[in-house]
């Protein structure tokens, strides 16, 4: 389970973040959903410990990430795509990932068949396509058979069928029983994807429920985030 309670993030005199509190629970996917800037990557950047917050918490079962006992194997997360060195093979990422975080090597070769990358193995990631590459950052993220996933905008610049795979790959890590936190800011995917939806602008969340509950009175998600925005900035 993801709690983020009372998170803030302030850069200067502009809170990217502000007072964000929401849950994401095992066996639902998660939308967090919101316009450009909004403060999802800040959010999630914390979460993952790769930054600080001002004030408030944001936790993985209960523990900041820098007090997870073994990190990798509690929350896997693709952030910014594969994150790989470009001149590296795609297998020497993994195996890399693996080796420093104590994970049996046999393991590379099971997450390169999940996202199905098993033939480009030996390929340097510089001559991936953006939806190999961004395969390959989910095959980091799983590496640790985490219980869970952080997407940040998984979908960005994919095809129809990258969009797919991702969708039904989110679908079974929930019926697994994970808890998938997932970003983005194209509605129509989030629709025919979440379970629970978090919209946040300018660092607030605007609304939080189950994709029905957030949904409910307006003719499709479009026009309930439209609306949550425009409630938003009246505030
Ligand atoms: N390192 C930084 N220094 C200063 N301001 C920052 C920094 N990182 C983010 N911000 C600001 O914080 C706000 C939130 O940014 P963030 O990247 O979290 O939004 P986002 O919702 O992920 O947007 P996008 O969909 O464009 O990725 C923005 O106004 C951004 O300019």
């Amino acid at each position: 389970m993801i709690t983020i309670e009372h998170l803030s993030k302030r850069y200067r005199q502009s809170m990217a973040v502000d007072d964000v509190t929401f849950t994401a629970v095992p066996g639902r996917v998660t939308g967090f959903l919101g316009p450009n800037g909004a403060g999802k990557s800040t959010t999630l950047r914390i979460l993952l410990g790769l930054s600080s917050a001002t004030s408030g918490t944001a936790t993985i079962g209960g523990r900041r990430y820098a007090e997870l006992r073994d990190p990798l194997r509690t929350v896997g997360a693709m952030l910014d795509g594969a994150g790989a060195v470009p001149e590296r093979r795609a297998v020497d990422h993994l195996r890399w990932i693996a080796q420093s975080n104590r994970i049996p090597r046999s393991r590379v070769d099971e997450v390169l068949g999940l996202v199905d990358l098993e033939r480009a193995r030996s390929q340097r990631v510089r001559t991936f396509s953006l939806g190999m590459a961004q395969r390959l950052g989910i095959a980091a993220a799983l590496l640790g058979d985490p219980q869970v996933v952080v997407l940040d905008e998984p979908t960005n610049g994919l095809d129809p069928a990258g969009i797919r795979w991702i969708r039904t790959l989110m679908r079974e890590f929930a019926t697994q029983g994970r808890t998938v936190l997932v970003s983005s800011h194209q509605m129509a995917e989030m629709a025919d994807t979440v379970d629970d939806l978090v919209i946040i602008d300018r660092g607030r969340v605007l609304v939080h429920g189950t994709l029905g509950e957030v949904v409910a009175g307006h003719p499709s998600l479009e026009d309930a985030f439209f609306a949550a925005l425009a409630a938003g900035a009246a505030r």
